[in-house]
């Protein structure tokens, strides 16, 4: 029995963690012994179920959630979840609570810059409202002119990069100074060194894998499937499959504010209409001399017809639905065609986009989806 956790109890105050990762009805729960900035790296970890109670009242427990645990069984490292705190944030994809920043990597070269893509995954980033940090990898490829000319023109998108090389291990502990004491979430396209990244930043490859239990373990690229990992200098990271095809399914009027340059003039100045979309509008003042503009014009068309395919034909891509009963028994049943005068609820349309972007499959599912 570990007597020091356990005095916690005894001194009448509740034994609190994180969740680490989620599968099926199972959590990983990192006991808070300390706040997250700690030096020590000697988290204990439980593996808990959810009570009945939680069940019933739907409430759903997510990587990130901070949660209180009851009757402990130390000796097995098995606890009951009886509470979930208030959360911070809350991501949709991939499902992370108390995020605190997403950090976006990029390549500078192998595979070339692509100011394009790095904008889409910007305004994903973005959208999510979380404080975004953009990190530059393989900058042992490049030149300093280069260099130079990559941190001028991003300055005018409105960020300021941290350049880093994992291969020789250059901008890491910048890095590391960072990323302490928060919940970060990584994400960026193939190819651009993440792995290598986070092998850097947590050398320790058990820490990596989780000991708890088999199932438990790395590797399932679903959007479902996400899993904190522990940094040696405090703070925990994620991974993050589901953040790697960026969708511009976002509200075409928030669009722009996700693009710094024109959030800037947004906030120094008014359109004429108050629904203003910044294409051919008079008296616009996003419409302008940017960089970016003409990105900002395209993604805009994307957004309106991913809004518009939404609208038209929420029920017509299957005519079947998957059904997960009480019992947890899945099942397929025929979909009723929406009429076109009801108005669908919100959490419809919620489940709609998820249905969508979710490449979960049967076996991901629990209870949560009822
Ligand atoms: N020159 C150079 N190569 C790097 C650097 N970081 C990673 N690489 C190489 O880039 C390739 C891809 O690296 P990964 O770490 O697998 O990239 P990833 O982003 O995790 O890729 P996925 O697993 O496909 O998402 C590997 O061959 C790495 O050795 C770097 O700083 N400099
Ligand atoms: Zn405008």
């Amino acid at each position: 029995m570990n007597y020091a956790t356990t005095n916690q109890q005894e001194n009448n105050t509740e034994l609190l963690g994180t969740v680490t990762a989620v599968q099926a009805n199972f959590y990983r729960v990192r006991l808070a012994n300390g706040n997250l900035s700690t030096k020590e790296s000697s988290f204990q970890y439980l593996l808990c179920t959810r009570r009945t109670r939680l069940k019933k009242i739907g409430q759903k427990v997510m990587v990130g959630d901070r949660v209180v645990i009851e009757e402990p069984d130390w000796q097995d490292a098995r606890g009951a979840i009886s509470q979930v705190l208030p959360r911070k944030t809350e991501l949709q994809r991939p499902p992370v609570a108390n995020a605190d920043r997403i950090l976006l990597v990029f390549a500078v070269a192998e595979p070339a810059l692509d100011p394009w893509q790095l904008s889409r995954f910007l305004i994903e980033a973005e959208s999510t409202n979380l404080e975004l940090c953009l990190c530059l990898n393989k900058c042992d490829l490049i030149t300093e002119e280069v260099r130079k000319q990559w941190q001028s023109r991003l300055k005018d998108w409105g960020y300021k990069p941290v350049l880093i090389s994992a291969k020789q291990q250059q901008g890491i502990e910048q890095l590391f100074q960072l990323l302490q004491g928060t919940i970060t979430i990584v994400a960026g396209p193939s190819g651009v060194g993440k792995s290598s990244l986070i092998n850097q930043l947590i050398p320790d490859a058990s820490l990596r894998v989780g000991e708890v239990s088999g199932k438990l373990q790395r590797g399932r690229h679903t959007t479902r499937h996400v899993e904190l990992f522990e940094l040696p200098g405090g703070g925990l990271l994620a991974d993050s499959p589901g953040f790697n095809q960026p969708d511009l399914t976002c509200e075409p009027m928030q669009l722009a504010w996700y693009f710094p340059e024109a959030r800037e003039r947004l906030q120094q100045g008014i359109c004429q209409f108050g629904d203003c979309l910044h294409r051919d509008e008079p008296n616009c003042v996003v419409r302008g001399d940017w960089e970016r503009y003409e990105y900002y014009r395209e993604f805009l068309e994307k957004a309106i017809a991913y809004q518009k395919n939404l609208q038209d034909t929420p029920d017509e891509e299957s005519h079947t639905k998957l059904k997960v009963k009480r019992s947890g028994k899945a099942q397929y049943e025929p979909r009723l065609a929406t009429k076109k005068y009801r108005r669908r609820s919100r959490r419809h349309k919620h489940q709609s986009l998820q249905d969508i972007y979710s490449d979960r499959s049967v076996d991901d599912l629990d209870e949560d989806f009822i």
